[in-house]
């Protein structure tokens, strides 16, 4: 049975009174506790069972039992936020902004001061390794606190145009430009980083004057719902944040196409295609999945090359949209290269993310069933395994698949999860063209000592960004995120997704004569 207890909190200097509850090893905020393991959405500044009745259970990875569950919310339920967080979002436009970035500074350290019991809820929730849950969370808090400051000196500058610049014009008019939010912003991140792609979504739109509706994944809401708490004890007006769960598959389209939306960001797979089909005329923001290559040419430090594919294609097995999917390596080298890789992936752990393990289950045994397709598909065409396939529940162990050739899905399709293919290349161009062929195109990477290669082959690659010598990253996330063709919309990055939240208005003066300072 779990106990009660109060706990004084200090965040930069006001003391929280606060409940929370002890289960032991962990402790949870009980307003949001609906029973033991059950949770409430978020509304008007309160936490609510939904009036449905019906719950969702969130799926441990790890033990394939429900580990908690969220509340279903109605479409009643959604409407009454949308038209809350219209009429927050008013009064939020005119407080002043170095009063929206106190808030979001205060929100990023009691986000931090709590990075255990979140951490703790992705490891239950999502199987992260517990270290990188721990980072996830603190990662998160270093980005709220980053974009208040950035919003701070983005939004309080404007500009200030005259006419006589463009031809056919007397100095007679006067342009004011400023920025100005877009309304209600709908946040939908995915499960793979829950806290970090909400919080990445809901600190650009809440500086730039926005509200917001966060939808959380399923795998992950319980996370986003300890942080949604964190923003409440923050002091936010009440109506401004709302987080509303359920499936996607349920009430995403109601979300999706409500019309009190004014700007959708979401981060996700395919869905986001068909969402930005439906969307109506407003602005997106959209990240999607990626087929991230990694072309190593003759010249390349492969003990660099072997390091970085181990952290870029197996960290959190493989689930990141940006972990490299495929390796495109020159055929000299490519025998050494394996054999590296293959030393690495030897060393690898492979168990429950409470133990820190390099590889922990992956999210869902449908990932799992579609990960074994890709693995059986390569398998009867003819890849080299340079491991046995191994898997247990949903946790599969790491595999590198060498001779893969274009016939192969693996070689194109994302399998989001531990196991990586290297299709052997015998020239630059048929890297490029590889990486070209795809119809993802978020990020790249490309290994050689010679730099100006390097910038050639950058420049050929459809790619959002390329690394160069490192394997593909977001972070650090005030740098511009972007993915071409089926990988996105817009660019992410605090800056720019600060700039995408909000429009410019202008105001001009219209002078009877021209006028000329000091003319
Ligand atoms: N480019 C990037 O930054 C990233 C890309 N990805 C991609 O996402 C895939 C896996 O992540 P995953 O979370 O499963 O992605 P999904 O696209 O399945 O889900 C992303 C989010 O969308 C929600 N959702 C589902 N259906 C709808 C709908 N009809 N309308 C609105 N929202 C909906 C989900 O909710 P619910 O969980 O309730 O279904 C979740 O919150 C990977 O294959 C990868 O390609 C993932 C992470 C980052
Ligand atoms: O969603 C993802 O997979 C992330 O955007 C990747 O972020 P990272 O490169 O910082 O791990």
């Amino acid at each position: 049975m779990a106990q009660l207890s109060n706990i004084q909190v200090l965040t930069n200097g006001v003391n929280i009174q606060q409940k929370v509850l002890t289960n032991g090893r962990a402790f949870q905020f009980s307003e949001i506790l609906d029973g033991e393991h059950a949770y409430k959405y978020y509304a008007d500044g309160e936490w609510k069972k939904s009036t449905s009745g019906k719950t969702v259970a969130i799926i441990n990875p790890t033990t394939r039992k429900t580990q908690y569950k969220v509340q279903a919310c109605s479409q009643e339920e959604v409407n009454k936020v949308m038209d809350l967080a219209k009429t927050a979002q008013k009064s939020w436009a005119k407080t002043p902004l170095w009063k929206r970035a106190e808030l979001l500074h205060k929100a990023a350290a009691i986000l931090k001061e709590h990075k255990a019991p979140i951490a703790e809820c992705l490891v239950k929730e999502i199987a992260k390794p517990a270290k990188d849950s721990v980072t996830e969370v603190v990662r998160s808090g270093d980005l709220v606190s980053y974009t208040a400051e950035e919003g701070v000196r983005i939004l309080g500058e404007g500009k200030f145009l005259v006419s006589d610049s463009f031809p056919g014009n007397e100095r007679t008019k006067y342009c004011l430009t400023s920025k100005i939010p877009l309304g209600v912003v709908l946040a939908i991140p995915p499960f793979n980083y829950p806290v970090n792609l909400a919080v990445s979504k809901i600190s650009p739109a809440l500086i730039a004057g926005n509200s917001i509706v966060l939808k959380p994944p399923t795998q992950g809401a319980v996370s986003c719902l300890h942080m949604v708490h964190c923003f409440h004890l923050a002091g936010f007006p009440k109506g401004l944040i709302n987080c509303v769960t359920g499936k996607g598959s349920e009430i995403g389209d109601f979300l999706t196409m409500h019309p009190g939306v004014n700007c959708i960001s979401f981060t996700g797979g395919d869905t986001g295609v068909a969402i930005s089909k439906k969307a109506g005329m407003i602005p997106l923001q959209m990240e999607l999945g990626g087929k991230d290559a990694c072309i190593v040419l003759e010249d390349a430090d492969l003990d660099l090359v072997a390091a970085n594919i181990i952290k870029g294609g197996f960290s959190y097995s493989g689930q990141r949209c940006t972990a490299v999917k495929v390796v495109l390596v020159m055929e000299s080298v490519a025998d050494s290269l394996v054999e590296k890789v293959k030393a690495k992936v030897a060393k690898l752990t492979v168990g429950p993310p409470e133990d820190d393990c390099d590889i922990t289950p992956v999210v869902s045994e449908s990932s799992a069933n579609y990960i074994e397709g890709l693995v059986k598909d390569a398998k009867e065409k003819g890849a080299t395994f340079c491991q046995e396939y191994k898997r247990e529940g949903n946790l599969i162990w790491p595999l590198l698949l060498d001779n893969v050739r274009p016939d192969m899905r693996i070689a194109w399709e994302e399998p989001f999860g531990p196991v990586l293919p290297v299709l052997r290349i015998n020239s630059v161009e048929e890297g490029i063209h590889h990486c070209n062929a795809s119809n993802f195109g978020l990020q790249g990477c490309v290994f050689t000592k010679d730099i100006n290669k390097a910038m050639l082959i950058s420049d050929a690659m459809e790619t959002g960004t390329v690394q160069i010598n490192s394997a593909p990253a977001r972070g650090p996330d005030h740098f511009p995120f972007q993915g071409i063709k089926d990988s996105g919309i817009g660019s992410q990055g605090i800056t720019n997704s600060i700039n995408m939240m909000i429009k410019v208005k202008t105001t001009v003066i219209n002078l009877p004569t021209p006028s000329y300072t000091m003319g």
